[in-house]
């Protein structure tokens, strides 16, 4: 018999593009492996999830248009609601690159979800490749660097992502930065692709006892990402790869993070495409079913003019 019928929780976060979706893969291919049943509550800052191939045969709930820490928080907790009498096992959470995990944590503390739920581990991811430069690309907004730092300071594990694209050097004063705002009990991972082994990710290490409430971050938290806005940007036609990675090169100080699904030129196969710290990557794909080939840009500041010239030039060829 189960002693414990609650479902074990864990939250991962971390900033836009530092891998996040790599690690909630490699989980959910371990739960199945064993033979459990994960459930998934993914949220995106556009109207459509367009990574939904990805998850294809999984029990997601999609969480869309905002961020599970304010706008949708009672998406989270209708969600939530739903999953206490599904069969599922265990339930992963991953918010997006602009969530606050403490808003995320505090739903799940909220008494009325203790009682079904008990979270495991908050996963804190952080792109290695960007961490510092992000420190300083944000220097003028206190919300984006609050909100990076909450991104850290949240965490019972730190997964310091993207090594295969430092130096030692840097990665060691990432590392010391880190090491900095995180308590000393915090474990930091060095990983590539999110590949920290697995019992040590899954080790419970958030116990209730660490609640307070002193939640008060509330009001000064709904404005984090005031200037952080993803652009969806639906592309029928079918556009040309170095076309595609020429835009998104131009507007490199204001796009972050990019990915969509886009059907090539004289190719006419369907692509699903990431674009990471400057890099792009394409995987083949399936003909999506139901969803329309677009491109979302997420971004600081990304201007209306801008997109639009994105656009143009991406789809005028
Ligand atoms: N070089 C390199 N690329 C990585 C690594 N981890 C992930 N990526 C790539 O980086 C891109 C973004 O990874 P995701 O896992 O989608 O990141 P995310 O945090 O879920 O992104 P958002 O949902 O936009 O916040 C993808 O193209 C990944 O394949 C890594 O360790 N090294």
């Amino acid at each position: 018999m189960n002693s414990n019928p609650k479902v074990p929780v864990y939250v991962i976060s971390g900033f836009l593009g530092s891998g996040k979706t790599t690690v909630l893969l490699h989980m959910i291919s371990h739960f199945r492996n064993i033979g459990k049943n994960p459930g998934i509550i993914l949220n995106e800052l556009g109207d459509e999830n367009v990574e939904n191939h990805l998850f294809e045969g999984q029990q997601v709930v999609e969480l869309l248009n905002g961020c599970i820490c304010c706008t949708i928080q009672d998406d989270l907790k209708t969600t939530l609601k739903g999953y206490i009498n599904e069969e599922v096992d265990v339930l992963l959470i991953e918010g997006t690159g602009v969530a606050n995990p403490l808003e995320i944590k505090d739903v799940l503390l909220d008494p009325l979800y203790l009682e079904h739920f008990e979270l495991q581990s908050m996963i804190s991811l952080v792109d290695a490749s960007h961490y510092l430069e992000y420190q300083s690309f944000f220097n003028s907004s206190k919300e984006i660097r609050a909100l990076l730092k909450e991104q850290v300071t949240s965490a019972n594990i730190l997964v310091l992502n993207k090594i295969d694209l430092v130096s030692e050097k840097e990665l060691n004063k990432v590392e010391a930065k880190l090491a900095d705002e995180l308590d000393d009990h915090v474990p930091i991972y060095r990983t590539s692709f999110g590949e920290v082994p697995l019992e040590l990710m899954l080790e419970k290490r958030f116990h209730v006892r660490e609640v307070s409430h002193s939640h008060s971050t509330h009001e000064l938290h709904h404005h984090h990402h005031h200037h952080i806005e993803a652009t969806k940007l639906r592309v029928e036609s079918p556009v040309k790869k170095d076309v595609l990675e020429k835009q998104l090169k131009k507007l490199s100080k204001h796009v972050i993070r990019a990915k969509g699904i886009i059907q090539l030129a004289d190719d006419s196969r369907y692509f699903e495409f990431q674009y990471a710290a400057g890099q792009l990557r394409l995987n083949m794909i399936e003909k999506p079913d139901g969803l329309s080939p677009a491109v979302v840009l997420i971004g600081d500041k990304l201007e209306q003019d801008k997109v639009e010239r994105f656009y143009k030039e991406l789809t005028e060829q």
